[in-house]
């Protein structure tokens, strides 16, 4: 593991990649707040002809959002060059299952966005209260469509009684396809004293009550959205380097993809984590060590002028 503070190392990785893979959360920004000097690295990048990809789990925006949030926070923002799981879960919905019923959405209005775009029906985005007790009765009242198969789960503020009632339902159906948008168990917000749930922890209980884990991950580290990437981008790996904040999404992602890989510290995965990761025994472990660190990726910023 080697620490890319330094220009010599900056300038080195410049000269041994063409393209450089963005995480969005922890990496670019935290909340709605840039992270400081990271614009200048990525336009740096950008105009020195190379190719600039993000690659982000985050369900809650559309490409159409990401190319919102991208330019408002100074960001490059080429819709091709945006890989997120509202996305890449409809394009999996379409073009691989080829679902021809209806999807049981536990998600958001941008994943109904991406899933509009390819005409796939759906239902269940916003609140959903209908079972207030344990009474059969009550229970009942949650309607089960004879039509869906497929389950997907992504960020959703609304999560609820009701919707794991629905979700473990249409699961319990072995033909049900369960697909996940990312396993994230927080998000990283700044400053915040919060503790804020990520989609990891909606996609547990769904688990949970399904006694499924979700056939396909839409999102890092799964194989799917690299597969999406490389659809439309080409990519030599010997060439590439993500960067990211998550050593379990982001460093195991780019290593199961033959890329480099740095983190950064100013997002999900600390110096500590790393460091215990490093410590540890457990070769499985291994995979989530990155090539590079750098406390955040602004800190190039002076070197890019
Ligand atoms: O939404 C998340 O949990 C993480 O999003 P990210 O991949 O951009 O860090
Ligand atoms: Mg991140």
């Amino acid at each position: 593991m080697n620490d890319a503070s330094s220009e010599d190392v900056f300038q080195n990785l410049i000269s041994s990649n063409d393209t450089f893979l963005f995480d969005c959360d922890g990496v670019l920004w935290k909340g709605a707040k840039a992270v400081p000097g990271a614009a200048a690295v990525v336009n740096f990048l950008e105009n020195l002809g190379k190719q600039v990809i993000f690659v982000t789990n985050n369900s809650t925006k559309s490409r159409d959002k990401y190319v919102d949030k991208l330019s408002s926070l100074g960001y490059p923002s080429d819709k091709e060059k945006i890989f997120g799981t509202a996305y890449t879960s409809a394009l999996y919905l379409k073009h691989i299952a080829k679902i021809d019923g209806k999807v049981y959405l536990i998600g958001n209005e941008s994943m109904g966005e991406e899933l509009d775009n390819v005409g796939i029906k759906h239902f269940g985005i916003g609140p959903d209260n209908v079972a207030t007790s344990l009474d059969y009765d009550d229970i009942k009242r949650c309607k089960l469509d004879e039509d869906v198969n497929a389950v997907l789960v992504g960020f959703d503020g609304h999560i609820s009684f009701s919707k794991l009632v629905r979700a473990g339902s249409y699961l319990r159906n072995p033909n049900c396809l369960f697909l996940a948008t990312n396993s994230d168990a927080r998000l990283p917000l700044g400053d915040c004293k919060h503790v804020v749930p990520g989609t990891g922890v909606m996609v547990a209980s769904v688990c949970t009550v399904a006694a499924r884990e979700p056939d396909v991950w839409c999102g890092k580290p799964g194989k799917f959205m690299f597969e999406c990437i490389q659809k439309t981008i080409d990519i030599n790996p010997d060439r590439a380097i993500m960067i990211g904040d998550n050593t379990k999404t982001d460093i195991v992602f780019g290593k199961q993809n033959s890329l480099k890989t740095l983190l950064v510290f100013s997002g999900v995965s600390s110096r500590d984590s790393v460091n215990s990761i490093l410590e540890s025994s457990d070769p499985a472990l291994k995979e989530q060590v990155p090539d590079y660190v750098l406390p955040s990726l602004g800190d190039w910023a002076e070197f890019c002028s």
